[in-house]
């Protein structure tokens, strides 16, 4: 069984991988060395997987390793526990998901939780289904909301003070965003906090009889009307880290993204929250993209890291910016572009922590269009796909530097007259995803996040889409939309080695160990936003072919 502690200390045991994020702070770290630069031309295939059927699309699942087995999701909310010696099939469960379900950008899933006896994943549906990890056998499910509302579940669940916490997805349609935490024995709801003000969240005792959270006395001030009640800022949520009891969210987009109809701040959107994870309480935020215009939907991971002094967070925004904020307090200590264009705004005031705006190159307000119903077209940069997206970065204690898949691109943007419907995309933008220049899209980039440099870069033709994983052995490893899983010299950027695993990998790599042998996974199959929403680049990118399978190596005898 997976205990508290097992998951605690998952950093520091690399004879297991129990959390999404190989340890709570989320770090992608292995101290993990039998494979390194000296080793790594016997590293070989090992096994192989394929997810089957006739499902394939984006495979953004981390790989769980626990008790000799790997429980790795797939694509259509599926999940399946493999023996992690020999990749035999021990069990599959297919959830039945119902024709209406409204997922943003691809039918994709991130990975599961383990807890106890159980291994817990959220589905497109937003729904949770608990399954016994021997048996595969359903011992809970709980709906999260409700599908027809544009509710839908993407990211890995977490565990963190012996509850189960959750986001949602379905910014796109006007849903409100929010964390939740249950017992993960049952299911059964602990505490609700929307993160977007206004609305403030409950908590419920032993017998399920919820209790409103405080008062709110902030409705609607950072939003204008009743906007806030359909206010987005979907938590997808990607990831947490508690330290000190706190568990960091990273915040969505607005919605809707015409930017005109909501002046003000528009809390706690394109924000990192920290939430008590006792009692559900947000402790601190810190806000990316005050008034977003952009989509620059701030779910990106807070990965907290010790820099000798206290402990920090570093967070690489969709908004093209990086930002390191202290852990506790929230503070904002340094931040700085990491990607080279960047149109909406000339930095970030380390004072205020606020964003110096270019207010020509924020989409125009479609009432002071010609016709009153299209605004002024720009050209921004990065584009909502984001400097970086979904896809997880890693740090290493011993270079001290983050490791962040970037993304150079751009967008005309334009935004047009809304109004909400349930169950209907709330946007009123429209978009077309541009190339910067002809040359690489992609970068894997090694950044210092005392200094804000660049030490090293690996470019890529396609954007890259999968996270990042470093080891103790001074490796990085990442996977490409072209289907290399690769791994370079972690100080200089130097690529020591890579394996075509027949489909794009937009999927973060993982390692542990068995009897003395060190292993390295990772999914693959192409997907994603990029092929959906990624508008010239969709275009430039179409030869990439799907799949779904997953690939096992170690260092041959
Ligand atoms: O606002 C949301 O609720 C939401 C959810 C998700 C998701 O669940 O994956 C994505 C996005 N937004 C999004 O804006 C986005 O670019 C995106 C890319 C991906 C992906 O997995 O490739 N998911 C999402």
């Amino acid at each position: 069984v997976v205990t508290d502690k097992m998951i605690e200390d998952d950093a520091k045991t690399p004879g297991d991988i129990v959390s999404w994020g190989i340890g709570q702070q989320g770090q992608r770290y292995s101290p993990l060395k039998q494979i390194n630069a000296q080793t790594i031309n016997k590293l070989v295939p090992v096994w192989s997987f394929s997810f089957g059927g006739e499902k394939q699309r984006g495979q953004e699942s981390q790989p769980l390793i626990h008790d000799g087995k790997m429980f790795v999701t797939a694509s259509y909310s599926r999940i399946f526990a493999l023996d992690a010696k020999t990749g035999a099939k021990l069990w599959k469960y297919e959830h039945r998901l119902p024709d209406g379900i409204m997922p943003c950008c691809d039918v994709i899933n991130r990975g599961a939780a383990l807890y106890d006896n159980l291994v817990i994943f959220a589905t497109l549906d937003a729904q949770l289904v608990a399954l016994d990890q021997k048996t595969g056998d359903v011992v809970w499910k709980e709906k999260i909301d409700d599908y027809a509302a544009g509710y839908s579940a993407s990211a890995a669940p977490l565990i963190a003070g012996g509850l189960l916490l959750t986001g949602v997805s379905g910014g796109e349609f006007g849903v409100v965003g929010r964390v939740e935490a249950r017992n993960p024995k049952t299911g059964a709801l602990v505490w609700v906090r929307p993160v977007v003000e206004g609305h403030m969240g409950y908590t419920f005792d032993k017998d399920g009889n919820k209790k409103e959270n405080g008062i709110s006395g902030t409705a609607g001030k950072s939003w204008p009307g009743d906007l806030w009640k359909t206010g987005g800022a979907a938590t997808a949520g990607r990831h947490l880290q508690p330290e000190d009891g706190l568990a960091y969210f990273g915040t969505g987009n607005p919605a809707p993204w015409n930017s005109h109809l909501r002046k003000g701040d528009n809390l706690f959107s394109c924000s990192t929250v920290a939430i008590d994870v006792k009692t559900g309480q947000i402790v601190w935020h810190y806000q990316n993209t005050p008034n977003d215009g952009w989509d620059f939907d701030g779910v990106n991971e807070f990965v907290t890291y010790d820099d000798g002094a206290q402990i920090l967070g570093g967070k690489a925004d969709r908004n093209g910016f990086f930002y390191v904020n202290d852990a506790k307090t929230g503070k904002l200590v340094n931040a700085f572009p990491f990607v080279k264009k960047v149109t909406w705004a000339t930095g970030i005031d380390l004072k205020t922590g606020r964003p110096n705006f270019v207010p020509e190159n924020r989409p125009g307000d479609p009432t002071a269009g010609a016709d009153g119903k299209k605004g002024n077209v720009v050209y921004a940069a990065p584009s909502f796909l984001g400097g970086k997206n979904q896809m997880p970065m890693a740090y290493s204690p011993d270079t001290k530097l983050f490791y962040v898949p970037a993304n150079e691109w751009g967008m005309e943007i334009w935004n047009e007259p809304i109004t909400y419907k349930k169950g209907a995309a709330y946007l009123g933008a429209g978009f077309t995803i541009k190339t910067n220049s002809d040359g690489p899209i992609g970068a894997l980039r090694a950044i210092d996040p005392k200094s804000g440099k660049i030490v090293w870069e690996a470019t890529n033709n396609a954007p890259l889409w999968g996270g990042v994983l470093t080891t103790g052995g001074n490796l990085v490893w990442w996977g490409t939309p072209e289907g290399f899983l690769q791994a370079a010299d972690a100080k200089t950027g130097k690529i020591v080695w890579k394996f075509q695993t027949g489909s794009g990998v937009v999927a973060p790599p993982v390692t542990w160990e068995d009897k003395g042998e060190q292993y390295v996974a990772v999914v693959s199959g192409w997907g994603g936003a990029v092929p959906l929403w990624g508008g010239d680049v969709a275009k430039k990118v179409n030869y990439l072919e799907q799949g779904g399978s997953v690939w096992v190596f170690k260092l041959m005898k």
